[in-house]
């Protein structure tokens, strides 16, 4: 009888399963089959090819996919390369305190054409569920002064190192990363800065106090570990990462993925100083036979003929860098800008940062196993973007990044207890 394991069959959704099927015949070639389906009812799929080995077994650990959405040793490829059914869907977690996302795993024979997969029942399945938070971990819903956003806290007593965690400028409050830093220990706070309740769809300025009162808010409460907190940033959310890190000393530890190191579209004030965006150039944006807008070079002309003022004084920050660089962003040019900044630091006599950079991961990197976002509807600006990223080697960075980046914060949060005896 043909038997299909996957274990733990709840688990985080960073976390990796074994998948395992046996009781086939020696040889056989069958298909495994990942089915997602998000909370407003998209489809999301995978399937690859294995051979059984002379015993009728196939573990995902060992055993290479044939053919599929990968090829190789992947136990993890079901997760990463899953693909939706409706074009230009990203996979997003939403409600990330009462459900997990379900993932069914299903065998089937090789001989069915893959188009009629959907209509027949498999040979076996199993459900897995994937979470966002692990079990303990709380959610504060913050509405506190001009803040807007979530806290999550992780089971315990504490104190926790604290986090602040910001996504990019399309607006909301997004808290899977938070979520899921909770989970690992950090109290996370999932800020937003636009376009959630009461704050403006496109705000004319960035203002960096609301960030300072986060910062502030974060420090105060009585489960965050001080002196300092870390940031987590990606996109546009790293470009007010840096400026954090640079203006607020409270600020110890800061990861940017994937951002600039300028001013790239809203203007920022502190202060009431104003730094303003390097100006974008429309011809340089491409669109691709899809109908895929690339934005990396648009601010290349800009760059170009910018005095040094229009970069951000990363040298002026107390506090330690980790970049993350997708060398296949499509998005923006991150890899070039990571390096100017990292080079301004060495030219400062500065070695307060770390630059990890990856061949073929794009811009949406996420936590590790998320499938990946190479193109996607931006609704709200009515663009269709590219934003880059080869499956294998993006889904590797994704899992390496990510501990890299819970490396990283507990090392500068966590002080060192040095021994009085
Ligand atoms: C904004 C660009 C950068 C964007 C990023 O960097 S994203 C990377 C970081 N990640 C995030 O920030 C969080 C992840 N967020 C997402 O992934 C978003 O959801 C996103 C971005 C993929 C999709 O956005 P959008 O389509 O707008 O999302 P929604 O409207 O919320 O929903 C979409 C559909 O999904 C449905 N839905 C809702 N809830 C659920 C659910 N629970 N489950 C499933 N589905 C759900 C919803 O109903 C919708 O369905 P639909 O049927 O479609 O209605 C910037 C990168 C480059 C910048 C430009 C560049 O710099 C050049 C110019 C510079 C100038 O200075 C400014 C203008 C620029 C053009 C500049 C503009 C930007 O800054 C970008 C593009
Ligand atoms: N590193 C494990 S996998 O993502 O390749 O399956």
């Amino acid at each position: 009888m043909i038997q299909l394991t996957a274990t733990p069959a709840s688990t985080l959704t960073d976390e990796p399963v074994h998948i395992r099927a046996t009781g086939l015949c020696p040889s056989q070639i069958v298909i495994f089959q990942a089915t997602l389906e998000d909370e407003k009812g998209n489809l999301f799929h995978s399937q690859a090819y294995y051979k059984a080995s002379e015993v009728g077994e196939v573990d995902l650990d060992h055993a290479p996919s044939l053919g599929g959405d990968y090829i190789g040793v992947h136990p993890m490829g079901l997760f990463w390369s899953l693909k939706p059914e409706k074009f230009l869907t990203k996979l997003m977690k939403r409600d990330v305190m009462t459900s997990p996302f379900l993932v069914q795993i299903k065998l089937y024979d090789s001989n069915l054409p893959l188009a009629q997969i959907a209509a027949t029942d498999p040979k076996v399945s199993v459900t897995l569920e994937r979470w966002y938070r692990a079990p303990g971990v709380t959610r504060i819903q913050v509405q506190e002064g001009h803040l807007r956003g979530a806290l999550f806290l992780p089971p315990g007593e504490g104190r926790f190192p604290g986090v602040i965690d910001l996504f990019a400028d399309i607006g909301g409050l997004i808290e899977y990363r938070a979520s899921l830093l909770a989970s690992h220990g950090f109290a996370a706070l999932a800020l937003a800065y636009c376009d959630y309740e009461d704050l403006p769809l496109h705000p004319e300025k960035i203002e960096l106090e609301y960030f300072e009162e986060a910062v502030n808010f974060l420090l105060r409460h009585p489960k965050v570990l001080g002196p300092g907190i870390g940031i987590v940033s990606i996109s546009k959310g790293a470009e007010i990462g840096l400026s954090m890190a640079i203006h607020l000393k409270q600020v110890i530890a800061t990861v940017l993925i994937n951002g600039p190191n300028f001013v790239f579209s809203t203007p920022q004030v502190y202060r009431g100083q104003i730094s303003q965006p390097l100006s974008f150039s429309p011809q340089l944006v491409s669109i691709n036979a899809l109908g895929l807008a690339q934005f990396q070079y648009c601010f290349e002309e800009a760059r170009s003929k910018a005095s040094e003022t229009f970069f951000l004084p990363i040298e002026k920050a107390q506090g330690h860098f980790l970049f993350i660089v997708g060398e296949d962003d499509k998005s923006i040019n991150s890899k070039a800008y990571a390096e100017q900044a990292t080079e301004q630091l060495r030219r400062n006599g500065k070695d307060n940062w770390t630059l990890l950079s990856y061949p073929g991961a794009g811009h949406m990197l996420e936590p590790p196993y998320s499938p990946l976002c190479c193109a996607s509807k931006l609704s709200k600006l009515h663009l269709f973007m590219q934003w880059g990223g080869e499956v294998t080697l993006h889904a590797a960075a994704q899992e390496h990044s990510w501990k890299e980046i819970q490396k990283f914060l507990k090392k500068h949060l966590i002080p060192v207890v040095t021994s009085q005896l």
